[in-house]
């Protein structure tokens, strides 16, 4: 199927609403001079077809839509082990909310929330040289170099101190391995990684192929059952205490960030990513979302 004119369709359907409502991030000078009239949409199918519109091709700050890559490497190390340090159930608090942390005894919720994908950070940095694993994933997944943007990964470094709280919350638990420094400059990266929604499109396209490389012809990202969890854990954790309504409204196994980006998959069929700016209450892309609802009304393609 050609998704081109419906991506064109729903471009000029949002274009109209640019500046009407949402908020851009503004914890950290990079991200608040974002300007937030700005909406991207690519979609890649599991075959390869690939269709994009508006500002699909302007690289963006992914902040949390990294916790979807990071989480995918340390299943690959740990398997099930991973789970003795992190849970599985939707916080239905902010994503850098602190409250459950003390009562869980310093065990997240899940790997999307701030804290869980503070203790994945860990785990990884226990595996090796991860902040290199990373990019060599990305790279590996969009088939070009991806890069971190040293001004945000630095700004979020300086006042990230819900962040240090949270982990040395956790470490106070005895479920951190590695010095919270280390951790968090880790975790400070991988939010700074910087993509348009046609790299992200291309590099969440394992989730849509039982977690076989995007491009097939090369080894495995994952597993056919941790790729059902991955995108179990989008659905139910992914947009954080909005998930219940993204389900609700969209759907599908979501994935977004503060940079406005929302990564979304069709399982079996397609990956899609959205990005524009302004936020909603949540934290996720008010248009970002609207464009979702949009393409599964036009589509009908839904996990439900
Ligand atoms: N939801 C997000 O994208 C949060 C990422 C942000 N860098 C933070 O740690 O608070």
């Amino acid at each position: 199927m050609n998704f081109q004119p419906l991506l064109d369709e729903i471009d000029e359907e949002i274009r109209p609403l640019l500046g009407q409502g949402g908020t851009v991030a503004s914890y950290i000078p990079a991200l608040a001079r974002v300007p937030a009239q700005q909406f991207g949409i690519a979609l890649r199918t599991c075959q390869g077809g690939e269709a994009s519109a508006g500002d699909a091709a302007t690289p963006f700050s992914i902040q949390s839509i990294s916790k979807l890559f990071t989480l995918t490497l340390a299943m690959r190390h740990l398997g099930d082990m991973l789970w003795e340090r992190i849970g599985r159930e939707p916080s239905g608090n902010p994503f850098n909310s602190l409250v459950q942390l003390e009562s869980e005894h310093g065990k997240p919720r899940n790997p999307f929330i701030n804290a869980g994908a503070i203790a994945v950070a860990d785990r990884l940095l226990s595996d090796g040289d991860a902040k290199a694993e990373l990019l060599a994933l990305m790279a590996s997944l969009c088939g070009e170099p991806i890069g971190f943007d040293a001004e945000v990964a630095a700004s979020e470094a300086a006042t990230g101190y819900r962040n240090y709280a949270l982990a040395n919350f956790m470490k106070s638990f005895g479920k951190l391995d590695n010095a919270v420094e280390a951790v968090l400059d880790l975790y400070f990266h991988q939010c700074a990684l910087r993509m348009s929604c046609v790299q992200l499109a291309r590099a969440a396209g394992f989730l849509c192929r039982d977690g076989r490389h995007p491009r097939g012809g090369e080894a495995d990202i994952t597993t056919e059952r941790h790729t059902r969890r991955i995108n179990a854990l989008m659905l139910t954790c992914g947009t954080y205490d909005a998930a219940g309504d993204v389900a609700f409204s969209i759907g599908l196994p979501c994935k977004s960030g503060v940079g406005g980006g929302i990564v979304a998959v069709v399982p079996d069929q397609l990956t899609l990513c959205v990005w524009s700016p302004a936020l909603d209450a949540t934290g996720n892309s008010l248009l970002g979302r609207k464009a979702l609802e949009l393409f599964v009304a036009k589509t009908g393609l839904s996990v439900f």
